[in-house]
């Protein structure tokens, strides 16, 4: 072998080496040092050995779907408090959601939320306090209980065409034909239409929220396809004032971009900022990151599309473009486009998940459907219009009971967000956690507390919210979040539940199509039902 062919192998011995020999020191440094310095007073705090020392364990466990479900059983192991990475304390204690999310602590948003931001932070994973109030104060004043009543003619609208789908289908059902999996692969058998709901749950709630944010919908439910315009080229669409034709538009799958990004950001935020730009680079990783650009590009689109043609429709989009701050200020493009996808995100799977789980635990305890719509019939008598309208629903116990216990059953919001513990730091069950602690307090678990709702709080059973304390079930009770960062479309997603529920078990009686499966789940930043395949007939009111 000649000299020449000997240097870089040598070369490459010396790099081996020098990694050999420095990686422990790094290994010391990074994990073991922060672990005996225990500056965030965690160290006695139980948990999974590998977690101790590093972010690596809840990376994979919230990259493989079941975060929730795994922080539960630990709890259940160790207690009210488990450390789930070496700054990360979960605390499975209802009172601590007073604590940790409370209005003025000075809790902020950790960086977890970074790895979801794309064009321009909105409203969802804006960390600064200042930042976050100026344009919280814009948008709540959207979602009053009075603005949204304006909504409510669109939200009947979809949820007329989704009962005038299931009808057609269910009028091909029994007479033996057979649809497309873009249709829930609907068939009929022994006098039913036999589908999976969720995929038209999804249809329903983005041509909800893309005809309220965007002023057009997707046109999901009478396609029954997933599919959204997106700008191929973002930055042309952005600059864009003139016709669609300036920028080249695609369509893409929403609702399957949706779920990527969210586990996409959901496993990488868990990781320090400063592994995330080289694990990005790993394909998993690569795909969610496109995921988020689509994303974004749908909101670009469409916000394009909006300034183009002005009109003089009472939507979202028009009243953020309406909105100022103190200084009289409306929002800039990339704030107003940022803003609009994040009412885009927040808005559509989170509502058609909660229908999805609420009509799943109907279809499981026939009991309690039977009841609903004994309720709803007496409630609405035999009106001819088959969509209900807020004013006829919004005062029944009975549909809210529902409602309530299965968003305790099945959130979607599940897992414990985190939260940074401010000046003065944070105490807990008398428990300190210093300044700089990230704190998280899980819903999953504390939906399942026994105090709060009793032995049986494994079983869904409405008429809990009839017996127990209504104020320590309301402590407990976080499916929205509390404090200055709960979700501020609250009103408009229950005033959609309401609607959606209403309406489809009043038509419609629902079965499992296996009735002793649980529902399946995948859990990115959202708990999200993977298929609900349930058998439809049509009631006679
Ligand atoms: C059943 C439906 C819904 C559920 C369960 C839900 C749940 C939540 C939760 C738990 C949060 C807190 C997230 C966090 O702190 O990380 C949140 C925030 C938010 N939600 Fe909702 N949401 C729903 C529907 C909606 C709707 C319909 C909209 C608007 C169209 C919306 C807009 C938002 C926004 C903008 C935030 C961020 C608020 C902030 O940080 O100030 N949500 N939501």
């Amino acid at each position: 072998m000649s000299a020449l062919n000997l240097i870089p192998l040598a070369g490459a011995d010396f790099k081996l080496s020098t990694i050999l020999a420095v990686l422990p020191v790094a290994v010391v440094l990074t994990h073991i040092v922060p672990y005996l310095a225990d500056p965030f007073n965690q160290r006695r705090v139980p948990g999974p050995l590998l977690a101790k020392f590093s972010d690596l364990w809840l990376g994979w466990t919230a990259s493989q779907g079941h975060r929730s479900d795994v922080v539960h059983e630990l709890h259940k192991k160790y207690g009210t408090f488990v450390r789930l990475a070496p700054n990360h304390v979960s605390i499975a204690d209802p009172e601590a959601l007073q604590i940790v999310y409370a209005h003025g602590n000075g809790s902020l948003k950790s960086d977890f939320y970074d790895a979801f931001v794309s064009i321009h932070r909105g409203l969802f994973n804006t960390r600064d306090r200042a930042d976050h109030a100026r344009k919280r104060k814009i948008v709540s004043h959207i979602f009053s209980q009075k603005n949204v009543m304006e909504f409510e003619p669109v939200l009947r609208l979809y949820v007329g065409q989704l009962l005038n789908e299931w009808d057609r289908l269910y009028d091909a059902a029994v007479k033996g034909e057979s649809g497309t999996e873009g249709e829930g692969g609907w068939f009929g058998q022994g006098g039913r239409l036999w589908l999976d709901c969720l995929p038209w749950y999804n249809y329903l709630a983005f041509d909800i929220i893309g005809d309220l944010a965007f002023g057009s919908p997707f046109g999901m439910i009478q396609s029954a396809k997933d599919s959204a315009p997106v700008a191929v080229s973002q930055k042309d669409a952005m600059k864009s004032y003139g016709t669609q034709g300036e920028y080249e538009i695609v369509n893409i799958p929403a609702v399957q971009i949706l779920n990527d990004r969210g586990e996409f950001s959901a496993s990488m935020g868990v990781l320090p900022p400063s592994w995330r730009p080289y694990v990005r680079l790993l394909p998993w990783y690569r795909k969610g990151g496109q995921a988020v650009k689509n994303l974004a590009g749908i909101a670009v689109a469409a916000v394009a599309k909006r300034l183009t043609t002005p009109t003089d429709r009472v939507d979202l989009l028009s009243k953020l473009q309406q909105g100022r701050d103190d200084e009289g200020n409306l929002m800039g493009r990339e704030e107003l486009t940022a803003e609009a996808l994040t009412q885009l995100i927040a808005g559509s799977d989170t509502t058609s998940n909660s229908s999805c789980a609420i009509t799943y635990y109907l279809a499981c305890y026939p009991r309690v459907q039977e009841k609903l719509q004994k309720e709803l019939d007496e409630a609405l008598g035999t009106e001819d219009e088959y969509v209900s309208t807020f004013e006829q629903v919004k005062r029944l116990p009975y549909l809210e009971a529902v409602i309530n216990e299965a968003l305790r059953m099945h959130s979607t919001s599940s897992l414990g967000l985190p939260r940074i513990a401010p000046e003065g730091g944070l105490t807990i069950n008398g428990v300190h956690f210093p300044k700089g602690a990230i704190l998280s307090v899980p819903t999953y678990t504390i939906h399942r507390d026994q105090n709060a709702w009793g032995g049986d709080s494994d079983v869904f059973r409405p008429e809990r919210w009839f017996e127990r304390d209504h104020t320590t079930m309301q402590k407990a009770f976080n499916p929205f979040s509390f404090g200055p960062r709960a979700c501020v479309g609250r009103n408009l997603a229950f005033m959609e539940l309401l609607i959606i529920i209403s309406s489809i078990l009043r038509r419609y009686h629902f079965v499992l199509a296996e009735p002793e499966k649980p529902l399946d789940t995948r859990e990115g930043f959202l708990r999200k039902p993977i298929e609900c395949r349930v058998g439809i007939k049509r009631r006679q009111v």
